[in-house]
């Protein structure tokens, strides 16, 4: 509202100024101008009475009455004897003084204009000003209170032993008096350190909800301000509204932003952000460890954490919450199943098993994507389809339908991914397929998805072999059956070429080359990029290592297709026709029988659902 009034008042007061500078032109308004010699002439031939000269300003009234005006000269120093010579009767007044609003205006009005700005940009900052421009000092935190925080420790799934970690905390808020009484020291600062998503916010607010005690979050951004000593005085407000309202959790997200090491960054460092971690510190060495108010913060990397932050007192306690595992996928995925009608063919552990990688966050978002999807199809429960397409569709990209795909491309396509999976079906140590499609989707035109039986924790020899091979066995389809090459499996080829190369150069597993590690992976690339490590003649070896590796699971897997030709054939003729064939299917053409059609509800959708995952890495082709 202040800067409104005071917009009225600047605009009052220019009004008022014109005013004035017209008013003052008015005075002398009816006087005709006149060039200064025509007025000495005038003055000569005595047709002047009467001279008003006021600063600079002549105004004179000719004999008929008539006024005039002229500037006047300080050179012409004679003008006072011609005006006495003829008679002309004049008086001099001093030039007219700004009126005292007028002065008062005058010497203010850039101070107004600064004032303005200021607060127009203070406004702007507080995002439309609710608090108005005198609230910046207070803390911005959200608090919840412990009747709308419904979150409890059942809600976060898969890390079980952070939840374990923070029982006692919650232990200690459902009583505090019981932990004083006794003497024990509770920790007032908890650092929970994982990557984004994994459901650190969440784990807060469980302790919160378990222990049903109010919980303010705020994030380390929020500290941040342009201005000198606001996060400060932030951080002050925050504590002690917490302290008003304990027990309770003060949860501070992205800690990173304010808690960074001091004199990181530009320039030596960031005043703002160090007085606000030392404001930060000064509240956690204050605050009585009994007062039952516990602070937790997260970050992604505690590496970068100022380490004054992690000393005893303050942030002592670390709680690791890593991205979960295969069971902890299949619980998380269940806690968020319990809250979408699902059908009864929705396997979480099928689904855990094709996710690896995936935090709490994307399998929530994977269950959402589910629903959202049974929804356009006006279906009354989310079904394996829904999901098998929501977790292709967050990989993948949606499903280019409309793609217009020539057919010879299709068959081609089809090839491809047949050669990939018969390879893969006929390798003793690969992972099982569990689809295959030459669905168009994102910018791959079709994919052979195997699928992992545990997380993939270290590559074994046979194994990396075995995977090259069915690499290969794309191009080679194509060789056999279309008799042509198409670009679409150049990333396949170069995923071989790297799988190789590793193996021979940093996993020590080339026969030639023994154990030694060639690679020094940590100077890869750097200062010009060459490795000095390696002799000439050595990297001719590793070369011809790696020409003999590929050579080799090239020929494996050309002679398993060779001698499988029909059941290539088989799969391609279905996938033209299903365009996505799964498990069971696969299986029937590996034992030589008619693939069985796809399960129901397919045919509306054109593309068969499939029961399978994802593998970790699908064989993709790119269109050319
Ligand atoms: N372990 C989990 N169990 C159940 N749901 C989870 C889990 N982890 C994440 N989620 C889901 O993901 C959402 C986002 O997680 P949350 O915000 O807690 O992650 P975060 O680790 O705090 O991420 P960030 O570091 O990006 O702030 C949660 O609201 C929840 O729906
Ligand atoms: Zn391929």
């Amino acid at each position: 509202m202040f800067s409104k009034s005071a917009i009225w008042v600047v605009v009052v007061l220019l009004l008022l100024m014109l005013y004035k500078q017209f008013d003052s032109h008015g005075v002398t308004g009816g006087a005709k101008p006149i060039a200064y010699s025509d007025l000495l002439d005038d003055v000569k031939a005595k047709r002047i009475k009467d001279v008003v000269i006021e600063g600079g300003n002549i105004t004179a009234t000719r004999s008929d009455d008539t006024k005039v005006r002229s500037t006047a000269t300080i050179l012409d120093r004679g003008l006072i004897g011609d005006l006495r010579d003829n008679g002309v009767h004049f008086d001099v007044k001093p030039p007219e003084e700004p009126s005292f609003l007028q002065q008062v205006f005058v010497s203010w009005f850039p101070m107004l204009l600064l004032i303005g700005v200021w607060i127009f940009f203070m406004r702007q900052m507080q995002g439309g000003g609710k608090g108005g421009a005198f609230s910046f000092g207070k803390s911005k935190a959200r608090m919840m209170d412990e009747t709308n925080n419904t979150v409890t420790l059942a809600d976060v799934a898969g890390c079980d032993e952070a939840k374990e970690e923070v029982a006692e905390i919650v232990d200690f808020l459902k009583d505090p008096s019981k932990f004083q009484k006794l003497g024990g020291r509770i920790p007032r600062g908890v650092l929970m350190v994982g990557p984004p998503g994994t459901g650190k916010t969440l784990l807060a607010r469980a302790i919160a909800g378990e222990a049903k005690v109010p919980f303010f979050s705020i994030s380390g951004s929020d500290f941040v301000e342009m201005f000198v000593g606001v996060g400060a005085s932030r951080v002050r407000d925050m504590f002690e509204n917490a302290k008003k309202h304990s027990p309770c959790i003060i949860f501070i997200d992205e800690i990173d932003a304010v808690g960074r090491h001091r004199g990181a960054g530009m320039g030596g460092g960031n005043d703002e952000r160090e007085q606000t971690l030392n404001q930060l510190l000064v509240e956690m060495d204050g605050f009585e460890a009994q007062s039952g108010v516990i602070v937790i913060a997260a970050t992604n990397r505690a590496d970068v954490l100022d380490k004054a932050l992690l000393r005893p007192g303050r942030f002592d306690r670390q709680v690791n919450v890593g991205l979960p595992d295969i069971r902890g996928r299949e619980q998380i995925l269940n806690v968020h199943m319990r809250k979408v009608p699902i059908g009864t063919d929705v396997k979480a552990d099928v689904l855990a098993r094709g996710t690896p990688g995936f935090s709490g966050a994307d399998l929530a978002n994977l269950v959402n994507e589910a629903a959202l999807f049974a929804a356009r199809r006006s279906k009354r429960l989310v079904d394996m389809a829904d999901f098998e397409d929501a977790k292709d569709k967050i990989y993948m990209g949606p499903e280019r339908k409309s793609m217009v795909i020539r057919e010879e491309e299709r068959r081609n396509t089809a090839y491809h991914e047949s050669g990939h999976a018969v390879v893969a079906k006929l390798l003793p140590k690969a992972d099982p397929v569990h689809k295959v499609t030459i669905m168009p989707r994102g910018w791959a035109l079709g994919l052979t998805w195997q699928l992992p039986e545990h997380d993939n924790i270290s590559g074994y020899k046979d194994k990396m072999l075995e995977e090259i091979s069915i690499l290969f066995g794309g191009r080679i389809a194509e060789e056999i059956f279309v008799g042509q090459m198409s670009t679409g499996a150049s990333n396949d080829f170069s995923r071989a070429t790297k799988l190789a190369r590793s193996m021979v150069t940093k996993f020590g597993m080339s026969d030639a080359l023994g154990v030694m590690v060639y690679e020094d992976t940590q100077n890869d690339g750097f200062l010009g990029g060459t490795n000095k490590t390696i002799s000439e003649a050595t990297q001719q070896k590793v070369d011809a290592e790696i020409r003999a590796i590929l050579d080799q699971q090239y020929a494996l897997a050309r002679n398993l297709l060779e001698s499988n030709r029909e059941k290539v054939e088989v799969m391609t003729k279905a996938l033209l026709e299903w365009e996505t064939i799964d498990a069971d299917q696969i299986n029937d053409i590996m034992a030589g029988l008619e693939p069985r059609p796809p399960k129901a509800g397919v045919s509306i959708r054109k593309q068969p659902p499939s029961d399978g995952g994802t593998g970790v890495s699908p064989s993709v082709t790119a269109p050319a």
